[in-house]
């Protein structure tokens, strides 16, 4: 089973404007409701592609209804926390660019997180793979990635982190198995901007050598540069037109992670991922596994 943690779910509310302009009033010529969130959107990925998947994580009020619902209807299998606090709305803009307004992560309590800790503790058995992705609230003390990386331990199961920000840096000692930052995320992570190849692979190998098995840089249209303590590879991107690269990132995490937990290999297990990044960019809504399997020829694969 993936277990995937969304600690600040969100409606992604997709707005496609003409010529917006700020400061004036713009109206919207079309608009579209997601169940979003990073975990959700990967256990959403890995459910169009089969495989089992339980999306965890805190939800309330009427927008986590919402979610609830969406992704019940949709065969996404789920186990939130409920709580007081309404769970966001994102606003993603769409013009002749993106505008993206990301909504706060909500306060959770100790009992809360005591509850997700219990919940994890019931469930998680060997060979599990628990993805913990998106925003993380600051009322959860690293403690707690503590936990999950001995209950991990424990059970021999693998956990992966995809966050951003400052965060992220104070939690790699609790050595999650992959994260996967994009170019953005890289610099803020290693604090400088790496602009070639060889610079990406240099700074990845540093974290793997402090205890992450696999870095995967996504790079955008550029594909991604995937680092383990044994290979360096470049994946190239398939060429298309880009419709909405809303949940991209999330879906090269579950490609990744739905090959591995397969026990296929490193090089193919990347090449799936990428595909599906590139597929959910190519489509308005995340990809299908018919999408990313048309893709797949099109990816490359090289050593750096
Ligand atoms: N212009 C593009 N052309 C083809 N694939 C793309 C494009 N933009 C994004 N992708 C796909 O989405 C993946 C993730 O994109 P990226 O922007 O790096 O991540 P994030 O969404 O996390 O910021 C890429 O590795 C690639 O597979
Ligand atoms: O938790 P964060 O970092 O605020 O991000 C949440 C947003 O990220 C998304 O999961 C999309 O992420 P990516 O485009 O990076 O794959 C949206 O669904 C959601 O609005």
């Amino acid at each position: 089973m993936i277990y995937t943690i969304t600690f600040s779910p969100s409606i992604d509310y997709i707005p496609f404007v003409e010529n917006f302009k700020i400061a004036e009033l713009n109206r919207a010529s079309d608009v579209r409701y997601f169940a979003g969130g990073k975990g959700i959107n990967i256990s959403r990925v890995l459910t169009s592609m089969t495989v089992n998947t339980t999306a965890l994580g805190f939800i309330g009020g009427f927008t986590g209804a919402f979610i609830e619902n969406a992704l019940t209807n949709n065969h996404v299998r789920n186990d939130f926390i409920k709580i007081a606090e309404p769970t966001r709305i994102n606003v993603k803009i769409k013009s002749d660019v993106e505008t993206d307004l990301n909504g706060p992560t909500p306060y959770l309590t100790e009992e809360e997180l005591d509850i997700l800790k219990i919940q994890l503790a019931n469930k998680i058995q060997r060979e599990d793979w628990l993805i913990i992705s998106g925003s993380i609230p600051m009322s959860i003390p690293n403690s707690f990635f503590e936990y999950i990386s001995n209950l991990c331990e424990e059970k021999q199961a693998k956990w992966v982190l995809d966050t951003s920000g400052p965060r992220l840096v104070t939690l790699l000692p609790f050595r999650p198995y992959m994260i996967k930052p994009n170019e953005d995320e890289l610099a803020e992570l290693v604090g400088q901007k790496s602009e070639e190849l060889h610079e990406i692979v240099t700074v990845s190998k540093k974290i793997v050598a402090a205890g992450v098995a696999l870095v995967i840089v996504s790079l955008g249209g550029a594909g991604a540069v995937c680092v383990t303590d044994e290979l360096q590879l470049h994946v190239e991107a398939p060429q298309g037109k880009v419709i909405n690269t809303v949940g991209a990132g999330d879906s090269v995490v579950a490609g990744v992670v739905a090959q591995l937990a397969q026990g296929n290999r490193m090089e193919d297990a990347i090449k799936y991922g990428i595909a599906a990044g590139s597929a959910t960019a190519f489509h308005e809504d995340l990809c299908t596994k018919e999408q990313v399997e048309q893709l797949l020829d099109h990816v490359i694969v090289s050593d750096i």
